[in-house]
This record gives structure tokens, sequence and C-alpha cells, in this order.
């Protein structure tokens, strides 16, 4: 995406928030307005000073046409002036306060809130392919880091460049006022900081992009050794590991150093160049004060004012060149996931059934992850509604890329899958996931109560359902003997059960959602025999009247079942009972063999 484009879109959003942006800027015109008439007053109490100690020979003129009362001394006269600067100071503080909560809700309240919801919501539709191509980490950060970059946009570069404009219009008016050739001496150095700023900007915005890369990789680290924190220990790899992140860190330390370094010397020179014009105005402005063309109040000193208030606006472009860049950087990031294609969605005219058999059709179906490169071949298979199937294959034979696309969660490249004869991309999709469970490998448990963890996917459950579900999967005498049964909170990730034990939770709560047709990821692979034997017995009960495949390497779970496929290659080379396998040769009788030695 173009930096035009991303502007563009980054426009759009501004939009949303223009009666907000609107109220922003109004606020900031008053205030200019209010730092000119006090900047204005400060010179006329000089001028008025002036005039008394007959330093100039005419009194100086009072905005609006204001006379001031004839019996008011001098020094009435100077009090008055500094009560209606005080006055003015006070209105602009006042202003300021208001400026600044309205700033921080349209930030914090509305912005930062929605554009999250957005990000987030649309993580939610994404498929699974965003997600494996993607590390946590940089999901993560999109989420996080990058939406505030993107709102910087609207607060610190939109409005700011607004106020800029604006403030650059409205002083240099009331400069030219004064005196044009004045002026255009005193900003002979603008030109060269518009020029410095854009080149710095153009230097700097790889580095941000850069950085936000190596942030990236850093939060990888840890939620990569945060889900492997048993792996590491195991392995003693500790040190390892921290070495391995310290350098991570370092990395992005020098980075970032070395962008504010560049952003250090920046201002400052910035800064300099602001400066230059004040001498630039003590030396020209002076001299046309000394031979009387110019009055000391009401010109030096308010042009100086003037000045100061517009080199300062100046001066902030040092630091709008970096949020320019780095919010460009971070909504990049952001539009790249509200732009990503939701390869799997709802269709329209969405088949809802009232009922569903759970008859299984997959009619030459072929399916590639990396284009060119099939994991599944030519797979025609019918799976009577109730038949419990399973699928024995060595590791990365694409049983599990077999499983997922009954859930829809990738449609095949070729061929069709059907479930009671309706192609599956025609199905409601939250019907087709309710009424098609999947049990994975390694269920994810969530740090809540296990009463929670169960009906994660049927919130609206009663205790009575979910104890139904547990007991089904053979589940509730292990939860009734925890300190508070169904009450009790599980660790982060459920860490606090054993393998077994997981599995079965996992398993009541595929069940709690009463799905016709049950898929079940190699369930008992990290179980010892005996838990298995408890689990088999669990899914013997569980899986009556439902269509059952279970991806399975242990022959007790194979002689369980109706029919076994073997997978090989991404292609069905074998299928039968395993009795009728076990009599042809092929690697269902190997596979057999090795486990009776
Ligand atoms: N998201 C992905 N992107 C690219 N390739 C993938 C992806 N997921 C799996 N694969 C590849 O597809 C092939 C089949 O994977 P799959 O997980 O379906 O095999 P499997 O038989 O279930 O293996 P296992 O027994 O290890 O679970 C493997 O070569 C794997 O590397």
């Amino acid at each position: 995406m173009s930096n035009y484009q991303v502007v563009q879109r980054l426009l759009k959003l501004a939009w949303r928030y223009r009666g907000w942006c609107a109220a922003m800027l109004f606020l900031q015109a008053v205030l200019m307005g209010l730092a000119v008439a006090l900047v204005q007053l400060g010179g006329l109490a000089i001028d008025v000073i002036r005039f008394y100690s007959h330093d100039t020979p005419n009194f100086p003129t009072l905005p609006f046409g204001i006379l001031f009362p004839v019996h008011w001394s001098p020094l009435t006269q100077v009090i008055a002036i500094a009560v209606a600067m005080t006055v003015v100071a006070i209105v602009r503080a006042l202003l300021n306060y208001s400026y600044a909560i309205i700033s921080g809700t349209l930030v914090h309240r509305k912005i930062v809130v929605d554009l999250r919801a957005e990000v987030y919501a649309k993580l939610q539709r994404l498929s699974l392919s965003f997600y494996h191509n993607q590390p946590a980490g940089t999901i993560i950060n999109r989420v996080t880091g990058d939406v505030q970059a993107t709102r910087a946009f609207i607060d610190g570069v939109l409005i700011q460049l607004s106020i800029l404009a604006m403030s650059l219009v409205f002083y240099l008016t009331f400069m030219i006022r004064i005196d044009a050739m004045l002026t255009l001496v005193c900003l002979a150095t603008t030109p060269v900081v518009w020029w410095s700023s854009i080149r710095f900007s153009r230097i700097v915005r790889p580095m941000y992009d850069q950085s936000r890369h190596l942030f990236d990789l850093l939060v990888l680290r840890v939620a990569e050794s945060v889900d492997g924190v048993a792996v590491i220990k195991s392995l003693g790899r500790q040190s390892a590991e921290t070495k391995s992140f310290d350098r991570a860190n370092d990395d992005l330390l020098n980075q970032q150093q070395d962008v504010f370094r560049r952003v250090s010397r920046f201002g400052p020179s910035i800064q300099l160049l602001t400066q230059i014009n004040l001498v630039v105005l003590l030396i020209y402005g002076g001299y046309l004060t000394s031979i009387g063309r110019l009055p000391l109040g009401s010109g030096l000193i308010v042009f100086a004012g003037l000045l100061q208030q517009f080199s300062n606006q100046v001066g902030n472009l040092s630091s709008l060149t970096g949020t320019i860049q780095q919010s460009l950087t971070g909504a990049r990031r952001v539009f790249e996931v509200l732009d990503a294609a939701e390869e799997v969605s709802q269709p329209d005219d969405a088949w809802l059934p009232d009922s569903i058999r759970g008859e299984i059709h997959f009619h030459n179906v072929s399916f590639e992850y990396v284009a060119g490169n099939p994991v599944l071949k030519d797979i025609s298979l019918h799976i009577r509604p109730g038949e419990r199937v399973a699928i024995l294959g060595a590791v990365g034979q694409g049983k599990s890329t077999l499983l997922s696309l009954l859930p829809r969660f990738y449609d095949p490249t070729l061929g069709v899958v059907e479930i009671d004869g309706v192609d599956v991309r025609a199905w409601d999709l939250k019907t087709l996931r309710r009424r098609v469970a999947l049990v994975l490998q390694e269920p994810l448990l969530l740090s809540n109560t296990i009463g929670a963890n169960i009906a994660f996917g049927c919130p609206g459950a009663t205790r009575e359902q979910v104890r139904m579900a547990a007991r089904l999967a053979a589940a509730h005498d292990f939860i009734e003997a925890t300190p508070d049964g169904y009450d009790t909170v599980l660790g982060e990730y459920g860490m606090s059960l054993s393998g077994g034990q997981r599995q079965r939770l996992a398993l009541a709560r595929a069940l709690l959602t009463d799905p016709a047709i049950l898929l079940l990821d190699d369930p008992v692979s990290a179980i010892d025999p005996e838990t298995e034997h408890e689990i088999l017995a669990a899914l013997e009960e569980a899986s009556k009247g439902r269509t059952t495949l279970i991806v399975a390497h242990r022959l007790s779970t194979l002689r369980g079942a109706d029919r076994v496929i073997v997978l090989d290659r991404g292609e069905i080379v074998q299928q039968g009972t395993h009795e009728e396998l076990m009599r042809e040769p092929g690697p269902y009788h190997q596979v057999a063999q090795s486990q009776c030695r």
C-alpha cells in the first residue's frame, strides 16, 4: 500500500471524528486569537508607559476605538491593561483545559477504542491461514501499538498540521500588518526548515518500519518462551533463551537509539534555525525602531511575540515529521489486517437445516496450503451418518487438514465437501461450526472455572447440562474431586490439569454443543495407556448417534472403529475394517504388527 493510499484511508478514518476535530480546531483558533491579544496588550502597556515618560509624542491607539476615561492616572491606565491581560490569560487557561479534555476523550475513549475493537473483530473473522502466516507477536502488536500509532495520525498529525497551517496564516497576517518587509526578512530561514523536515522524514521512515519489525520479533520471543516454558525448562535452555532474548532486546535498543540520535539532532537544529529569525529581528527591527519607523511596544515587542509563537509552531515540525512516519507505519499494518481477505466467509442465502444426520461426502477433494504443493490429493470418501471412522497416517500426511475442511477452517482447493448432501460452503457458518465439533490434540483451556471452560461454546448452558456433558466425557468424577468442583479456577492455560484431564474437559466442551459430527484429532496421543482406556470408554459413549472421525495411531482405538482410512502423502491408500486391513499387506498391517511386538 503506497503512502498516498495510507493517507487517503487515514483521512477517511478521521472523517468519522470530524465533529470532535472541528471542536478542537475551533478552540485552537480562539486560543491563537487570545495569544495574539496577550502579546498586543503587552506591547500596548509598553507604549503607554513610554508616552507618559515622554519617550514618544503620541498616545498609542487602543483596540476597538476604546478611550481611557480622562481622570485615569497613567498608573491606573497601565493597571487596567494588566487586568485585561490577566482576564485573557485566565480565559486562555480555561480553554486550554477544555482542549485537553476534548483531545483526551477523542484519543483515548473514541479513536483507540473504536479502532482496537474493529481490528479485533476482524481478527476473529479471519481464517486460520492468516494466523499461520503471521507470528503471534505481530498480531498482538497490531491490536496494541499499531492502533496507537494510527490514532496518532489524527491527533498528532492531522490536528497538529491544521493548527500549524492556521497559526502560520494567523501570525503571518498580524506580522505583515505590522511590517511586511520585516516579516519577509525574519522568515528567511523558514524554507530551509521545510526542506530539511521533508528530507528528514524520508530518512527516518524506513527506520520506523524496522523498529516495528524488531519489536514484533521481541514480542514473538516472549510469546514463544511463555508457550514453551515446560520444554525450555526440561531441556535446560533457560540461559540460552535469555541470551537470545537479550540479543533481540539489544537489536531493538540499538535501532531505537539510532532513531533517537537522529531525532535528537534534528529537533535542536530546527530550533537553532528558527532562533536565527529572532537575531535578524533584533538587528533589522531594532534599526527600524531607532529611525522611528516601528513603535517599540505595539511594533517591535508585539512582532517579537508573534515571531516567537510562529517559530514555536515551525519548530514543532521536527516532532511532527517523526509522528507522521510512525503513524504511517502503524496505520499500514492496521489496514493490512482490516483489508485481509476473509477466505472463509458466510455465504449469501446460507443453508440452515432443521436437523443434521451427519452424512459426509468428500468429492475429489484436493487441498494446498502453498500453491503447487498439494497436501490432500483427489480424496473421495463417503461416511454414513453415525459411522465411526478412524484415520491412520504417519506424521504430516494430511490427517488434520482433512478434518479441518469439515468445519470450514479452510475450503478445498479443488472438489467439494458435503454434509447431508449440501456443500459445506453453502452452510450457515455458525450452525456448521456448532454442529461439527473438533477436539484438538492440545486443547486450549482458559484461566477460568472448570464449568466456564466446558460451557465455552454454549455460555447459556445450565449447570445440569454442563454436568451431563462432563459425565459423558468421563470428566465428572475428577472434577468433583477438585477443591471447588465445577467452580475450581484453572491456572493460566489450565496448566494445573493432567493431559488426560484436559482432553476430557475438551471432549465435554465439544459434547455440550451436541454435535452431529465429532472430530477428534489424535486425542490420546500424549496419554498413558491407563488414561487412554478411560478416554476410549468415554469416547465410545460420546460418539453414539454421532458421525465420528478420529485420528488415531494406537491399535486399541483403530480396532474400535467401523472403518479405518489410511492416508499416505495426502491420498487414501487403504480403507476397511480392522479385520479386513489385517488380511491384506500394506501400511496398516505394518503398524498393527509393530504394536503387537
Ligand atoms: N498452515 C500451514 N501452512 C502450510 N503448510 C501446512 C500448514 N499446516 C500444515 N501444513 C503442512 O501440510 C502437511 C499436512 O499437515 P497435517 O497437519 O494435515 O498432517 P497430519 O497428518 O495431521 O500430521 P500430524 O500427525 O503431525 O498432526 C504437512 O506437510 C504440514 O507441514
